[in-house]
């Protein structure tokens, strides 16, 4: 049975991950921690042999950053990459840039919780005229006003990364060639949900943690048979784990 292999992987950890805030659609850069994660990964992927004809990422620089040192340490630093606003994170509205437990202790965990992972649940919105809204970043003068988030759900980054996915990077696994992807906690698990048919309830337990390459195999129907994580088994628990754990208060 020909099987073909999908490697997802979110970024290492960012600086705003390490201070624990809101980032969505900011341009965070890796932290030294998260320059560490997306090397390992990279020798990772290497020792277990895993070569690469092409690699997607978002326009966020700790996106691709992650990939360049992946791509680096499998040798690979030529490798065609198609850069897309779809793989971006999720946007995090007028949130962004707020620490999560200090938001946790002004507005209570269960708050947090449904704005960090209720399916349908939007955080509150930007004013067009924030300066955090993307319309006023040349990297996104080409989407249409009904494109440019003033907030979203995973429900509606679902809606942008499942054309992306069908139309674009589909066909091309389709081809037979080696796809990696970085990206992002929420479009990653936006493209999950959709592969693996979760539901609405159970996504919103998944957390997908830092730099660990996530291997999807599927059959010659492109059925999903199975994934699972390259690396230590109890350290990426324990790192999913502490995502969760960010919306904590203190
Ligand atoms: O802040 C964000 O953009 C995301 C990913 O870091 O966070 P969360 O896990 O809270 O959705």
């Amino acid at each position: 049975m020909a099987v073909t292999k999908l490697v997802l992987v979110r970024h290492g950890e960012s600086e705003w991950n390490n201070e624990n805030r809101f980032t969505g659609w900011y341009d965070a850069e890796l932290s030294e921690k998260g320059r560490g994660e997306a090397k390992a990964a990279g020798e990772l992927l290497k020792k277990e042999g895993y070569t690469f004809d092409f690699a997607y990422t978002s326009v966020l620089k700790r996106a691709i950053h992650t990939l360049w040192n992946i791509l680096d340490q499998v040798d690979r630093p030529w490798l065609p990459v198609e850069k897309s606003w779809r793989l971006n994170e999720r946007h995090y509205g007028a949130l962004q840039g707020l620490n999560k437990s200090e938001t946790a202790a002004k507005y209570g965990e269960d708050q947090v919780k449904q704005w960090r992972r209720g399916f349908e649940v939007t955080p509150p919105a930007l004013d067009r005229d924030d300066p955090r809204f993307p319309g006023h970043d040349p990297r996104y003068a080409n989407l249409t006003a009904e494109q440019l988030p003033t907030t979203e759900s995973l429900a509606l980054t679902i809606k942008r990364v499942v054309p992306y996915w069908e139309e674009t990077i589909l066909p091309r696994l389709k081809k037979g060639e080696k796809v990696i992807i970085a990206a992002h906690g929420n479009s990653l698990r936006a493209l999950v949900k959709h592969i693996d048919g979760i539901s609405d309830d159970d996504i919103i337990g998944l957390n997908i943690p830092t730099g660990a390459p996530l291997v999807y195999e599927f059959d010659e129907n492109f059925k999903p048979v199975k994934h699972y994580y390259l690396g230590n088994a109890e350290e990426i628990a324990a790192r999913a784990a502490a995502v969760a754990n960010q919306g904590k208060g203190k």
